[in-house]
């Protein structure tokens, strides 16, 4: 995947960033996404690829903007996979939480798992305990190798997951363990990276959205880590809809190739608000604005921080006004 690529792709993700934040704590989780949507579908097309939409904004009758099979690009370029979620954390940014971000992966064409918008079960971790573990394990098994793999007592592990009603069982596992639990509001793409970077997180389990599961599994890829997924259809509707999109077996272990492909995967993002890994927009006089993103490539497994000033255009009523 060429870097001239990436280079296109973090400019849009930059865009999207900027204008979603601008929705940030206005409890309008609708038009965040939305401002974020409509930055990224608007500049797409100018990007140097032969592009086809496999995670986006919905199915092609839900979505009029950035629809599965959707293509995108100028087509000059090469034939590549787009897994792109225009802002991942929409409640987050409507609510002024930490971590939202927009992001987009690439991968040659037919790499990347058509993921349909349903939960999956989802096991993040780093390198060291990458090829160790497994997602048809008990937790407690889990836990016990990551323990002795990573040589320290269960006591000084942290482990996330999604602070939700559907993982009181697994957090009563966790809690009994001894484990530290990172609860996390929303956001399991940056929760799963989190697992695989240089921070406090050993792990991270519990299910999230498919889509963001395959956007994930590119970072961790790029990462060195591991990422494995299940799908949990929920019912024979979500069940015929895995198997519309390519899926036979929904039950089957995913692992990172089922989700990535074999070959080599691009992951950009950029930071909405405030994160860990990512600072948020800032908006600075002048019209101008500070972005900082991620720019990851699985081949080398090189990451690269990019901060950016902006000069942005001035806003049309502003124009209009000063011409009257
Ligand atoms: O909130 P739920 O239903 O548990 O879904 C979890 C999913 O929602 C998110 O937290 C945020 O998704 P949105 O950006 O669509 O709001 C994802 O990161 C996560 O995979």
């Amino acid at each position: 995947m060429e870097h001239h690529i990436a280079l296109e792709l973090v400019r849009i993700t930059e865009k999207a960033a900027i204008d979603s934040a601008r929705w940030t704590g206005r409890g309008d989780k609708n038009s965040a996404d939305d401002a974020a949507t409509t930055a990224i579908r608007s500049r797409l097309n100018s990007v140097a690829i032969d592009g086809t939409v496999v995670i986006g904004e919905g199915e092609m009758d839900e979505a009029p903007m950035l629809y599965i099979g959707e293509k995108v690009g100028n087509r000059l370029g090469p034939k590549i996979d787009i897994a792109v979620d225009p802002l991942e954390g929409t409640e987050t940014v409507a609510s002024g939480l930490n971590n939202a971000i927009s992001v987009i992966a690439a991968a040659p064409e037919g790499s990347l798992l058509h993921a349909p918008d349903i939960y999956m079960e989802k096991l993040a971790v780093g390198p060291m305990l990458a090829g160790h573990l497994s997602l048809n394990d008990p937790i407690e098994t889990t836990l016990a190798k990551a323990s002795s793999i990573l040589n320290k007592p269960l006591s000084d592990m942290t482990v996330s997951i999604l602070d939700r009603d559907r993982h009181r069982e697994i957090i009563a596992v966790l809690r009994a363990s001894g484990v530290r639990i990172k609860l996390l509001s929303h956001g399991d793409v940056m929760g799963a990276i989190e697992a695989a970077t240089e921070s406090e997180v050993d792990m991270y389990i519990g299910s999230g959205g498919a889509p963001e599961g395959v956007l994930a599994a590119a970072a961790l890829k790029c990462l060195g880590g591991e990422m494995q997924g299940r799908l949990l259809p929920d019912g024979i509707e979500e069940v015929e809809r895995c198997k519309r999109m390519g899926i036979s077996d929904p039950s089957q272990l995913l692992s990172m190739e089922d989700m990535v492909g074999r070959e080599s995967v691009l992951f950009v993002a950029t930071g909405v608000t405030p994160g860990d890994l990512l600072n948020g927009v800032r908006y600075l006089p002048n019209q101008k604005a500070e972005t900082h993103s991620v720019i990851m490539h699985s081949e080398n497994q090189t990451i690269s921080f990019l901060r950016t000033i902006h000069k942005m255009p001035i806003p049309q009523e502003i124009l209009t006004e000063a011409a009257m």
